[in-house]
C-alpha cells in the first residue's frame, strides 16, 4: 500500500501456515504462541454486545423517502461513533461478484505454496504473499498467510505482482475494487453528511484515492486458544471494507468497552469500519476501532479487505468544522504518505500507531 522499508531486516525463519496446517503436527511453534494476556479467550461466551453491532442499509441512503434517510443517516452517524463499525446490506454490489472475488482467493490461497511465493512479501512492505508487519526475530507471528495488492495509484504500472494463475484473478480483482471503490465514495458522501458536512468534503480533499486489497487466509489451528489470527489493530485507510467469506465461522472481533466482540457474518452484507484517516479528521467523534481475528480449531477463514485512503500528497488534520474551544485538537496535521509510510513500518499493536498524529492533552 505504501513505502517501503529500506533497512536490512532480520525476521527470523516465517513458517507458511497453511503448510503447518497440512503437516498436521500439534504442537504449535513458539513463534506463533501469545503471551498470556494476548491469547483469546475462546472457552467464555461471546459478549452479548454481538447482536448489537449496527447495520446499515445502504439502499434507504441512497434511494429511500426522506424519513428512511435521515433515520438511516442518524444511524450511521452513531455507528461510527459509538462502533466505528457497522454492516452493510441492500449495497448492490452483484453477489455473482462477491462469489468471484472469494472463488480466486480460494483458487490462489490453494496453489502449491512456491507457486504463491513467486510473489513473496519483502519484509517491511504489504505487498505481495506472506506475512506482513514483521520487524524482529523475536516478534510473534500471526496465524494468517496473506495476499496483497496495491491497487490505485501502484500495481496497475507493476503488473510483475499480479499472479498469471488463477488465470480470472486479475480481471476479478480489478471489477470488483472498482464497485468496492464506487461503495466507499458513496459511504465518505453519507459519512460528510453525518456530520453535516459538504457531502464532497472528502472526495475533494482526498486526491486520487489510494486502493489496496489484501486477502487473509486463517487455516483451522489445533490450538486457536494460542494463538491470534491477526493481531490487534486499526486500520490506516480512510474507510476499510471487509468481505467475510461465504459460511465462515466467526473470526473478526472488535475491541469494546474493554471487551472482545465477535462480528457475526451476515450473509452478503460487507463489514466497513472507520479507519485512522477518518478518526484524525473528525478530530476523533468518528472512532477507528481496534479490531484482531482470532482462528478455529477445524475450519479455515477466508477475509477479503479493501482499505480506502487519500492520496499520499494530501495533507491530514482535524477539519476546522469538528474543532473550537471546547473540543480542541486532539492531533497535529502531517502529510498522508508519511503516515502511511510509519504504519507500514510498525508491527500492529492495537491504536499505538495514531500516536504518531495525538496531541498530548495539556495537564
Ligand atoms: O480477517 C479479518 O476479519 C480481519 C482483517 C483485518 O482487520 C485487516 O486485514 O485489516
Ligand atoms: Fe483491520
Amino acid at each position: 500500500m505504501a513505502p517501503v522499508l529500506n533497512l536490512p531486516l532480520n525476521v527470523g525463519h516465517i513458517d507458511d501456515v497453511q503448510e503447518l496446517k497440512k503437516a498436521r503436527k500439534t504442537n504449535i511453534p513458539n513463534r506463533f504462541v501469545r503471551d498470556r494476556a494476548e491469547r483469546p479467550m475462546l472457552e467464555t461466551t461471546p459478549s452479548p454486545l454481538s447482536s448489537s453491532i449496527p447495520v446499515i442499509d445502504f439502499k434507504k441512503l441512497m434511494t429511500g423517502n426522506k424519513e428512511e434517510f435521515h433515520f438511516e443517516i442518524l444511524k450511521l452517524s452513531a455507528s461510527c461513533e459509538e462502533w466505528g463499525f457497522f454492516q452493510v446490506i441492500n449495497h448492490d454490489i452483484e453477489v455473482d461478484l462477491l462469489e468471484n472475488i472469494e472463488k480466486v482467493a480460494m483458487e490462489f490461497f490453494m496453489l502449491p505454496v512456491e507457486e504463491k511465493q513467486k510473489y513473496p512479501m519483502a519484509p517491511g512492505t504489504v505487498q505481495g504473499y506472506g506475512q506482513a508487519f514483521v520487524f524482529s526475530e523475536d516478534q510473534k507471528l500471526d496465524w494468517c498467510n496473506m495476499f496483497a495488492l496495491g491497487l490505485v495509484p501502484h500495481s496497475i504500472r507493476n503488473p510483475k505482482l499480479w499472479p498469471t494463475n488463477p488465470p480470472m484473478f486479475s480481471q476479478t480483482v480489478e471489477t470488483y475494487s472498482r464497485e468496492i471503490r464506487k461503495l466507499c465514495e458513496n459511504l465518505l458522501r453519507f459519512i460528510a453528511l453525518s456530520l453535516k458536512l459538504n457531502e464532497n468534503v472528502f472526495e475533494e480533499m482526498f486526491g486520487v484515492s489510494v486502493q489496496a486489497i489484501r486477502m487473509n487466509y486463517y487455516p483451522a489451528c489445533p490450538r486457536p486458544d494460542l494463538v491470534l489470527g491477526l493481531s490487534p489493530h486499526s486500520d490506516g485507510s480512510a474507510l476499510t471494507v471487509l468481505q467475510q467469506g461465504k459460511g465462515n465461522t466467526v473470526g473478526l472481533q472488535i475491541l469494546k468497552n474493554n471487551e472482545w466482540v465477535p462480528v457475526q457474518p451476515v450473509e452478503n452484507a460487507l463489514v466497513v469500519n472507520i479507519g485512522d484517516t477518518i478518526e484524525v479528521l473528525t478530530n476523533g467523534r468518528y472512532k477507528s476501532s481496534e479490531h484482531r481475528a482470532v482462528t478455529h480449531k477445524e475450519k479455515d477463514r477466508l477475509s477479503i479487505v479493501t482499505f480506502y485512503a487519500p492520496s499520499y500528497e494530501v495533507e491530514i488534520g482535524p477539519m476546522k468544522e469538528l474543532v473550537d474551544e471546547s473540543n480542541p485538537s486532539k492531533y497535529r496535521r502531517y502529510n498522508h504518505g508519511e503516515y502511511s509510510r510509519h504504519y507500514v513500518t510498525n508491527k500492529l499493536q492495537g491504536k499505538k500507531t495514531l500516536d504518531f498524529a495525538k496531541i498530548p492533552p495539556k495537564k
